[in-house]
């Protein structure tokens, strides 16, 4: 996908707001309740989300009100100033919904792992000057996200963007779905003008968290936030434990602090660029040790060649693993940075040696 084809120009829709906040209900359940939510939402909501068909896990759920859900929403654009946006899932969906001259289109995070499902939303969404955004997939694969990226790109849809809602485990954790924050950040090195927003309801799952979540994507120079707002959370019929009310709502944008992407003064130049030249010195001097450790695990590796002995040493790697794993958290680094470096030397290590062992004279 070329760099250039994502752009910035379609914010304007948020009027300027800072960052670009997208609320409303997880699911429209009435007309009344729309109406109510969007008349609620604080100033600096532009767009007004609800979900009309709604993927669910297992039969049997609430499972959207579907297309008479739009004409709700139509009421809501003419009594406020709000934009519309909702999730499809299906070619039919986006013929409903452009019908319905929805201004934001989303493709869920269920959705994006399907090539096949994208591509029939790609074709159906073909020329559209309407706004897509392209979920994360459920599972952590920037490759699938791309893919689906260009699909759209392909049927020439210019007004394009992506939600960061983040990726399922099996393992429960503190988040219903884990940020992995490297794989936006991945994302957005590659394409620095691809609108990206932030849900932090679906990564958090609980309203308590939203604002912390918030905060960390502004901090990742994210360009807006989709936060799933109800009148009466803990009675929504979808996602109750995640969505915050109006006033919560209003609260988390109130306190939420706007970073500036740099400094211009002289003080913070002339410090950054001393710190800057102080890593530089000890990136060379880690680069120069793991080459040094490299030229050893080879050494190892003809060793063990010679000796026909196996590459993996269980007994070693873990003994070692401990021991790094207990200085590290002692000089204040954490398990999750250590077990990630360890995994990944120890990694390179054992394909270096297999090559050696394997080598063909
Ligand atoms: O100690 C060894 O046998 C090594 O080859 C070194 C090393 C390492 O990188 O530290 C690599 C592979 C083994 O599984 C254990 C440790």
């Amino acid at each position: 996908m070329n760099k250039e084809i994502a752009n910035k120009k379609w914010l304007s829709i948020f009027e300027g707001q800072v960052p670009a906040i997208i609320a409303g209900p997880c699911s429209a359940e009435t007309p009344e309740q729309l109406m109510s939510i969007a008349k609620s939402l604080p100033e600096q909501v532009k767009v007004f989300r609800a979900g009309i068909w709604k993927p669910r896990t297992r039969p049997g759920g609430f499972e959207g009100v579907g297309a008479i859900g739009l004409e709700w929403m139509k009421d809501v654009r003419s009594e406020t100033s709000l934009k519309l946006a909702t999730e499809v899932a299906t070619a039919e969906h986006v013929d409903l919904a452009l019908n319905a001259d929805i201004d934001v289109l989303w493709i869920g995070a269920r959705t994006t792992v399907n090539p096949f499902a994208v591509q029939e939303l790609a074709d159906a969404l073909k020329g559209t000057d309407k706004i897509v955004l392209l979920k994360n997939p459920v599972n952590p694969d920037l490759g699938l996200w791309i893919g689906g990226l260009e699909r759209l790109v392909q049927a020439g849809i210019n007004n394009l963007g992506v939600i960061h809602r983040g990726f399922s485990t099996y393992e429960k954790t503190k988040y219903r779905n884990i940020p992995e924050w490297q794989i936006p950040i991945d994302l957005k090195t590659q394409f620095p003008n691809l609108p990206i927003f932030c849900d932090p309801s679906h990564i958090t799952g609980n309203r308590e968290r939203v604002m912390e979540v918030s905060q960390q994507a502004l901090d990742l120079n994210y360009d807006g936030l989709m936060i799933e707002t109800h009148n009466n959370p803990d009675k929504a019929w979808s996602d109750a434990a995640q969505q915050v009310t109006p006033i919560g709502l209003k609260n988390i944008l109130d306190n939420l602090a706007i970073r500036n992407c740099s400094d211009d003064t002289e003080y913070y130049l002339s410090k950054i660029n001393a710190f800057r030249t102080h890593l530089d010195d000890i990136d060379q001097k880690l680069l120069e040790l793991m080459s040094r450790r490299m030229e050893i695990v080879d050494e190892i590796g003809y060793l063990k060649r010679e000796k026909n002995v196996m590459v993996l040493q269980q007994e070693r790697w873990k003994n070692m693993f401990d021991k790094m794993m207990q200085e590290g958290i002692f000089k204040g680094l954490t398990p999750e940075f250590i077990t990630a470096l360890y995994t990944a030397i120890h990694q390179e290590s054992i394909y270096r040696q297999n090559e050696i062992i394997n080598k063909k004279e």
